[in-house]
């Protein structure tokens, strides 16, 4: 490499620089190095790939753009991560690591919205996220973790404080305390916060170095296990696991394959045994994940599950309110009026995805038009995010308690092996419902209903459909449970 690629990759750190900002500059690319430069392809290194990952995701086309902006003829930039075996001298001249205090904060291009401290009292004790923290985690082979998602951008409102709280408290835990709910289980529906709590609880653990928090998506749990095992490691896989002291397991939904279950429930089994704590984040409760054993899912239904509910208008436009500050720390001239924050944490009920969504659109506009935010902008911006009002999701226990009160037998009733009339008719019509009005599959109800066969709740399911077509006053009690239900 000639001493003109060394003076050209100093211009185009000097143009990164001044592009993104000292703070993020320092946090994501001061140790990034120039390998080599061949023809249309700049070589470029990282020493850990939860950089690599980060700034690929991130910063893919601004690093190229900069290198475009002294050399018009690259193409392409090739991002590797460096070796330290291969390279001693590199960590004897190791470059400054960005300062520990230091938060990092997203990069403001129209696509993300950084967030603010949303919660101010959690920044006292805990954290932020660091670059160090990062690597410490990566080392340790974890998922990529997403630097915004800390305790201080997390909002808490009602649907949420208890799983705050418990978070909080398994974050702050000290290596030997005892361990109070294990395992913590978190569940709630799409885009409620289940990520952001779980990587907020690995960026606070892991700030210390005192103790090991390890967040694994589930998709990342069955690679790391299945590349274990055809590279014949899976002693070593099991022990990183083991000697965390925090393991994080997150969207839970997704294992899947039968030895991967089993050395869930063997790693499962092995922390808690050892006093170590495990947190696992699903969209359902533990009992309605149909893929696990018995033995599991009452091991994990044994800790502490708290479900996170829906937001409600005030959190919604508490979160409005904090990324709106966050946004306006990298774009001052971002000023959303309080009405249309209102509109917006009237109208886009859905989840944190889709505010986060709405107000993505109100920053491009306002960064690439330079006008002001009104209420006709915003309707029209955010039209599509606009759903209407979802029926209410039903529950098994729900039917099961409701058809029991209606038909005066009680809910063991419904689940016991009884076979008198007053009992079966009621059971195939509680079976029928959590058919038409859950997403469960016929052997989950089954289960739910008493250990029974899914040809059982498939027997039941045709039964009650013949007869509402031909018996009006049948079809008239159904529908009126029905709505019992959805109200
Ligand atoms: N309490 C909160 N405070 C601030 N932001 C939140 C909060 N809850 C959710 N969000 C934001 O909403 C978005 C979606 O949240 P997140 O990815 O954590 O949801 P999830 O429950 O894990 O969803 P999924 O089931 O799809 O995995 C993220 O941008 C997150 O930062």
């Amino acid at each position: 490499m000639t001493n003109n690629h060394q003076e050209r990759w100093t211009r185009v750190k000097g143009r990164l620089r001044a592009e993104v900002g000292e703070d993020i500059f320092s946090s994501w690319f001061a140790r990034m190095e120039l390998e080599s430069v061949e023809s249309e392809t700049v070589r470029l290194s990282v020493p850990t790939r939860f950089l690599k990952s980060w700034i690929q995701s991130h910063y893919a086309e601004r690093v190229l753009a900069c290198w475009q902006g002294e050399e018009p003829l690259v193409r392409r930039i090739d991002l590797s991560v460096r070796s330290t075996m291969m390279r001693p001298a590199a960590a004897a001249t190791a470059r400054p690591v960005a300062p520990a205090a230091v938060t990092v904060r997203h990069d403001p291009a129209p696509a993300g919205v950084g967030i603010a401290n949303g919660h101010a009292a959690a920044s006292a004790t805990l954290a932020a996220a660091t670059p160090a923290a990062a690597s410490a985690h990566d080392s340790f082979g974890g998922s990529p973790l997403d630097p915004r998602l800390t305790f201080d951008s997390f909002v808490v409102g009602r649907a949420n404080s208890l799983a705050h709280a418990a978070a909080q408290q398994v974050a702050l835990a000290r290596r030997g305390d005892p361990v109070m709910f294990n395992p913590l289980y978190v569940h709630a529906s799409v885009g409620l916060g289940k990520t952001h709590l779980l990587q907020a609880i690995a960026w606070a653990g892991n700030a210390g170095g005192a103790r090991r928090v390890i967040y694994l998506t589930a998709e990342k749990f069955v690679y790391g296990f299945v590349s274990s095992l055809r590279t014949q490691t899976t002693l070593a896989f099991k022990e990183v696991l083991r000697a965390t002291d925090v393991l994080l397991i997150d969207d839970l939904q997704f294992l899947q394959g039968k030895s991967t279950f089993a050395e869930f429930s063997h790693t499962l089994n092995a922390m808690i045994d050892a006093g170590r704590q495990v947190v696992v984040a699903a969209d359902r409760p533990p009992l309605d994940l149909e893929n696990l054993d018995d033995r599991v899912r009452s091991r994990l239904a044994g800790g502490l599950v708290v479900e996170m509910g829906s937001f409600g208008e005030d959190l919604r436009l508490e979160i409005l309110k904090s990324r709106v500050a966050a946004a306006r720390s990298h774009h001052a001239a971002f000023d959303v009026p309080a009405p249309v924050l209102a509109f917006i944490a009237r109208s886009v009920t859905h989840n944190g995805r889709d505010l986060e969504g709405a107000l993505n659109r109100l920053l491009a506009h306002s960064k690439l038009t330079g006008q002001p935010i009104t209420m006709e902008l915003a309707e029209r911006e955010i039209r599509d995010l606009v759903r209407p009002q979802e029926p209410r999701k039903v529950k098994i226990e729900e039917i099961q308690r409701i058809v029991a009160r209606r038909y005066n037998v009680s809910r063991g009733d419904l689940l016991s092996s009884r076979r008198t009339a007053n009992v079966v008719r009621p059971r195939q019509i509680a079976m029928y419902l959590a058919k038409t009005l859950t997403l469960r599959s016929l052997p989950e109800i089954g289960r739910r209903f008493g250990g029974r066969d899914h040809t059982t709740v498939l027997h039941a399911v045709r039964k009650i459909e013949n007869l509402v077509g031909n018996d009006l006053a049948l079809a008239e009690e159904i529908e009126a449970i029905k709505r019992e239900l959805q109200e």
